[in-house]
């Protein structure tokens, strides 16, 4: 396995990636052409935000299997392009969240004591105690936007600091909000009150240039504002012009719109504008942090295949991975088998879990089956990232529902599938610790291990057609390892499932079909 690492992390996670007995290579500051190559035969990549992982960079990846960010933010991966290509994007949410923190309380204070001013002041020699006459934060209200893990923890210094907080965030429970003792309101509601604005929201289409004129004309005359998020979510011409005009007494960036930031960037001229270029993880314990935390994510994803902050799968540990093996295996095997029998286009999924296995988290053995039963269908590489995207594309619902009752078994994975004026029903279970077995399809109850090159027989329930298909196959050199007939005695039916040593020939399928008494016949491959 080898990892490739394009922006710089911290020492202690290179050797945790290369004691576990993963090559890596530290390339740095590549250029997209120079990336373009070095990612080439190159299993994991981490990355922090300096590195953009386009569509063409996911494309000329020919191995790449993860994507492990060292930091929070992915604005800089597209990650759609990673989910096509079937490649896990992890990042390490948590690790820098203290830093990011109190560098945005450093802002805070700093722009409103005018240290880097005053310090550059004095550099250059001077004295001026009067020019930088300062206000204090103690009493005044912070607004925060978007109080997640950065926003609580600075809602929660700015209260040691006897600010008063209040915050917009649209997706947080009123009562979360409460116990850290900070009032919830609406955007205007925030904007109305807030001496000091700080922003710590993602960058989504939702919230680029969320700070625009339209919201700095709504905030109190005198406002000021600070963003360590993301470059984007304030739209900087308009902050140039209300910082220009007086109407914000001062702002403080960490982040912009276009980084490395140069002087070219307006907002560098201002005297009430201070900044400091992506500092807000900048500490020797959050880069340790986040360095150990991807690579054991990108060790443990490589080496066994464990999912930890993953953002396009779930997660699954290893314990959980060891104890659902088998039933992801036994999805597989229902998926593949589904796909192969069903006639029109897929349109609903009903996945039913009974018994001990609906006790564990089943999420990923209801991908690994929606990966087979969509991969014949569908043109494009399905893998377990994108499996779920592709469905909800196609407009194929999927539901999931468990019961802890599971008929004669102790576990049973029963998958219905409907398409045109068809539905498809199998069930499997696993018997012992790990021997997978269907045990029904449709009307029919079996017992049939799920494996290899197979024969689906439908075929009259009378004296002598079986003895037929057993002669058709033998008298074309084909050994029966396995068989398991299903008997539908209301219908006069047989179903027969049988495992062939060789690949049946169309020829002697079409052999079969012609014998008396069998009524379909069909090649699968488990
Ligand atoms: N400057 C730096 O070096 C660092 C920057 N960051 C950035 O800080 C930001 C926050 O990170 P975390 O707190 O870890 O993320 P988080 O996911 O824990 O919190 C984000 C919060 O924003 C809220 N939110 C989303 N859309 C919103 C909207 N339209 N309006 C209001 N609230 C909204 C979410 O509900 C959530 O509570 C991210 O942009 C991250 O990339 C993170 C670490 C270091
Ligand atoms: O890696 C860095 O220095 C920036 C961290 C950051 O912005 C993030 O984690 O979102």
């Amino acid at each position: 396995m080898k990892v490739l690492v394009t922006d710089p992390i911290a020492n202690e996670g290179i050797e945790i990636l290369r004691d576990a007995g993963i090559e890596v290579e530290e390339k740095l500051g590549l250029s997209p052409e120079e990336l373009r190559q070095a990612i080439k035969g190159v299993h994991g990549l981490i990355i922090r935000s300096n590195t953009k992982v386009t569509a063409d960079l996911v494309e000329a990846a020919d191995e790449l299997k993860v994507v492990g960010r060292a930091g929070t933010g992915l604005d800089n991966v597209d990650i759609p392009a990673c989910n096509k290509h079937g490649i896990v994007v992890m990042n390490t949410p948590g690790g820098n969240t203290n830093s990011a923190a109190e560098h945005t309380i450093a802002m805070i204070l700093a722009v409103s004591r005018h240290i880097p001013q005053a310090t550059a002041s004095m550099k250059e020699g001077k004295w001026e105690k009067k020019k930088f006459l300062g206000q204090e934060v103690a009493g005044k209200t912070l607004g925060i936007i978007g109080i997640g893990r950065i926003g609580s923890i600075v809602a929660q210094l700015a209260q040691g600091l006897k600010m008063k907080v209040v915050a917009f965030d649209p997706h947080i429970r009123p009562d979360l909000a409460e116990r850290m003792g900070v009032e919830l309101m609406d955007l205007d509601g925030v904007l109305a009150r807030a001496d000091y604005i700080s922003v710590h929201t993602p960058l989504t289409p939702e919230t680029k240039w969320l700070l625009n004129k339209d919201l700095f004309d709504k905030m109190k005359d005198g406002a000021i504002v600070v963003n360590c998020a993301r470059g984007g979510i304030i739209n900087e011409e308009d902050l140039y012009e209300a910082l220009k005009s007086g109407k914000l007494k001062a702002a403080a960036l960490d982040v912009f719109e276009k980084e490395p930031t140069t002087l070219e960037n307006k907002l560098l001229s201002l005297e009430n504008f201070i900044c400091t270029p992506h500092l807000g993880a900048s500490t020797k314990e959050a880069q340790e942090n986040v360095a150990v935390a991807v690579a054991r994510q990108i060790r443990d994803y490589l080496l066994n295949g464990e999912v930890r902050n993953a953002v396009n799968v779930p997660s699954v540990t290893g314990e959980a991975l060891a104890q659902l093996a088998p039933y992801i295996g036994l999805g597989e095997k229902i998926g593949a088998f589904q796909a192969q029998i069903l006639e029109g286009p897929i349109e609903e999924v009903e996945v039913i879990y009974q018994g001990d296995v609906a006790e564990l988290d089943t999420k990923p053995v209801t991908i690994a089956m929606l990966k087979e039963l969509l991969a014949p269908a569908v043109r494009e590489d399905v893998n377990s990232v994108n499996a779920p995207i592709i469905a909800e594309e196609r407009g194929i619902k999927v539901t999931e529902s468990k019961s802890s009752t599971a008929e004669d078994f102790t576990n049973l994975i029963t998958v219905k599938v409907k398409g045109g004026s068809e539905e498809n029903i199998i069930s499997g279970t696993i018997f012992g610790k790990k021997e997978p077995r269907l045990v029904r399809l449709n009307d029919f109850r079996l017992e049939a291990v799920p494996e290899g090159h197979m024969l689906l027989i439908y075929n009259e329930d009378r004296p002598g057609v079986i003895g037929r298909i057993g002669m058709t196959l033998g008298s074309a050199g084909i050994n029966i390892a396995r068989m398991q007939v299903g008997q539908d005695p209301s219908h006069k039916r047989n179903v027969i499932l049988l495992t062939t040593n060789e690949v049946v020939s169309k020829e002697v399928l079409d052999n079969l079909l012609a014998q008396e008494g069998v009524t379909q016949a069909r090649l699968l491959e488990l």
